[in-house]
Order: structure tokens, then C-alpha cells, then sequence
């Protein structure tokens, strides 16, 4: 069977959230780094996209997004290293085990303010369930083979995780939203 994310292989969990918020830790076993973040996570999915953290094995990461104020780095912050300073996500990732911890956005963009986060990584359990499966067609500049997407993408409709080559209708909408308000073109 098409692997997606061990979160998701064996069926997806539903019934998480609302969530409290929590700890997010590294993989570490000496001085690991612990982010807080400070309530619930939104727009949980999956994304099959290169850039984004994933464990090994798997195809797929699976991300969601906090407010950037409600992110706290509390144990071991000088392990942090941003991936990819030129990405509009600033992916800070430990140096030792590699996970990315958040990658906040704070460029003029829709999602400025916002932080991308692997929920996986929490201590605590109970946080909503990813919803969708976002830039599917990327897994295969990853290495995938080509031929057998129709498999990934049955795999993820089957776990309810329905397969986007961008992200979900919602979120493109509000983007295209947020840039033609920018523009002019629609009343801000
Ligand atoms: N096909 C590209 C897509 C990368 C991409 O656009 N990723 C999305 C989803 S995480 C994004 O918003 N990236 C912004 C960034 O990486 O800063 C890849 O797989 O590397
Ligand atoms: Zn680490
Ligand atoms: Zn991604």
C-alpha cells in the first residue's frame, strides 16, 4: 500500500481538537529543543512538497499553521538554524537532528503572521487531525515514481485527506483574495 505518513498509515485518527497547545520537541536525546506553542493549531494537513520537514520514510509531511506570537522557544533555542533564509518560509530547524521546529512567514504575504509547525511533534495528544493533502504532484521531485500516483492519490482520498497539487480550494481562494485586494482589482 502507498505510504504517506506513519501520523496517517495505519487510518486516520479523527475526533482531535480543540486543542490547548503544547510542546513541541526535537529528536534529540541530550538537550533536545523545546518550542511552546500557546494554543491550537489550524489548517492541518498533509504536504507532500520538498521543503517541508517530514520523518523518514515517509512521503508526506504533516504541517499546520499557529500564530507566530503564540510560539515560545523554551529549551535550547541556540540549536536552531533557518533552513533556507531566502524561502518565504523561515524554516528553523536543530542542527543536530535536523526537524524543523516553526518556520514563521513574516514577509508581506497572506499568511504573514503565521507559523508552520509539525503537530507530530507535540508531547501532548488530542490536536485536530489533518483535513487535506496539499502540492501531491510534488512527492515526485522527491524521488517518487511518476507511474504510481494514481496509488498515493486513491490512498489519501480513502484516509479523507483529499489530494490538491497546490493547497486546498479554501486557502487558494484566500490567497488569490489577499492579492487581488493588494492590487486593486477587488475592494480592500
Ligand atoms: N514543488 C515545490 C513546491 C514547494 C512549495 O511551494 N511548498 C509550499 C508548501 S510548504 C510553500 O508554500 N512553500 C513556501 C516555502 O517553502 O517557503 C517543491 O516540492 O519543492
Ligand atoms: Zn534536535
Ligand atoms: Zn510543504
Amino acid at each position: 500500500m502507498a505510504t504517506i505518513h506513519p501520523y496517517v498509515d495505519g487510518g486516520l485518527k479523527k475526533g482531535g481538537g480543540p486543542f490547548a497547545g503544547g510542546t513541541l520537541v526535537c529528536e534529540c536525546t541530550t538537550n533536545p529543543v523545546k518550542v511552546k506553542i500557546n494554543g491550537d493549531i489550524a489548517h492541518n494537513h498533509a504536504c507532500g512538497c520538498t521543503k517541508c520537514w517530514k520523518p523518514v520514510g515517509a512521503n508526506f509531511s504533516i504541517v499546520a499553521v499557529v500564530p507566530t506570537e503564540a510560539v515560545e522557544v523554551v529549551e535550547n533555542g541556540d540549536k536552531l538554524t533557518v533552513v533556507d533564509a531566502t524561502a518565504l518560509i523561515q524554516r528553523h530547524a536543530c542542527k543536530e537532528c535536523g526537524i524543523h521546529m516553526y518556520g514563521p512567514v513574516d514577509r508581506d504575504h497572506p499568511f504573514k503572521g503565521l507559523s508552520f509547525v509539525h503537530p507530530e511533534r507535540f508531547e501532548e495528544e488530542g490536536w485536530a487531525e489533518p483535513g487535506f493533502a496539499a502540492f501531491v504532484s510534488s512527492i515526485i521531485e522527491a524521488g517518487y515514481d511518476p507511474s504510481k500516483m494514481d496509488a498515493i492519490r486513491e490512498r489519501l482520498t480513502e484516509l479523507d485527506l483529499a489530494p490538491y497539487d497546490c493547497l486546498s480550494p479554501g486557502l487558494m481562494d484566500y490567497i488569490a483574495t489577499w492579492t487581488a485586494k493588494k492590487s486593486g482589482v477587488l475592494a480592500a
